[in-house]
């Protein structure tokens, strides 16, 4: 039964393939882990926008949990897409690591292209309910700001706000960086250990629009480099090589913001 590293997401579905749990899933195989899946929501999208969404029931929720806990072994949790406040407290009440590992949270809030994925009134739930639970959170530039209320804007700046962000209860932080300033030469991000050790992730700056799924996919291969037993600072960089080589070599799949090319970091 355990010959395979087992792992899981909890999130959305995104129908383009291109983010939430189909990037989760494909960050999964890559990855060289086993897998699964709890739908928390499915959101209408494409490579331009994301025009509709639609929260699974919680019940069924509850469901997918006891099904997965009664049959397998699994090493480590990411969540993604937890939408409301329903959703945040069905998580909360189902979650053990006992039945389901290490924690990783990837506080989907609103999307890269603007659009929110997490209720104005499930923030709060989320602040309360979720970040204490996180064995790694893995913010972006603009979530740590708003989850901090540190303003994001030099390397000083990212490590009060994961300082914060581990006040607020999270074990371990990764504050992602900017990467808005096209002539910007690389993105550097923040790892911040439980114990106070950091260590910086830099990779150069890569110009392109097809960049959905980073998030969803930086925050998976760190799932399933700790479900392997991996180091934070090794899952990290592992992480961040995945990304870099997703991002760097383009497939042309949509017309605009498209999903990033996997098969060029699987081939590495
Ligand atoms: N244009 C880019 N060039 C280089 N690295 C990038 C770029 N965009 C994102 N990254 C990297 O991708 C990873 C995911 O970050 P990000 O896209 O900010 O997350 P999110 O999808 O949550 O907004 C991080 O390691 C970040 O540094
Ligand atoms: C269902 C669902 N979940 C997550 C996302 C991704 O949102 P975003 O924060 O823009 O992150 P990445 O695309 O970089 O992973 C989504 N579009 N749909």
């Amino acid at each position: 039964m355990n010959s395979k590293v087992q792992v899981l997401t909890v999130a959305g579905n995104d129908c383009d393939g291109s983010a939430g749990m189909p990037a989760d899933l494909h960050a999964f195989f890559i990855s060289g882990v086993y897998g699964m899946g709890i739908l928390t929501a499915a959101v209408a999208g494409n490579s331009y926008e994301i025009s509709d969404q639609v929260l699974m029931p919680t019940e069924f929720i509850d469901h997918q949990f006891a099904a997965l806990k009664k049959d397998f072994k699994i090493a480590a949790t990411k969540t993604g897409m937890l939408g409301t406040s329903a959703v945040i407290k069905c998580f909360h009440r189902n979650f053990a690591p006992e039945s389901f590992g290490k924690l990783v949270v990837d506080p989907v809030i609103i999307t890269k292209h603007g659009n929110f994925l997490l209720d104005n009134e499930a923030y709060d739930d989320f602040v309360k309910l979720i970040i204490p639970m996180a064995d790694v959170i893995t913010p972006n530039a603009f979530e740590a700001q708003t989850l901090s209320g540190v303003e994001i804007e030099s390397r000083e700046s990212m490590m009060t706000s994961a300082k914060r962000l581990q006040e607020l209860g999270a074990k371990n932080v990764i504050v992602k960086g900017k990467h808005e300033n096209p002539t910007q030469e690389k993105v550097e991000d923040l790892v911040l250990k439980a114990d106070g050790s950091y260590q910086w992730l830099s990779m150069p700056y890569v110009s392109t629009e097809r960049l959905n799924g980073t998030g969803d996919v930086f925050s998976a291969v760190i799932t399933a480099e700790i479900a392997k037993g991996n180091d934070l600072f090794t899952a990290a960089e592992i992480a961040k090589n995945v990304v870099y080589d997703s991002i760097s070599k383009p497939i042309i799949v949509g017309h605009r913001h498209g999903p990033i090319n996997l098969w060029n970091a699987h081939s590495k």
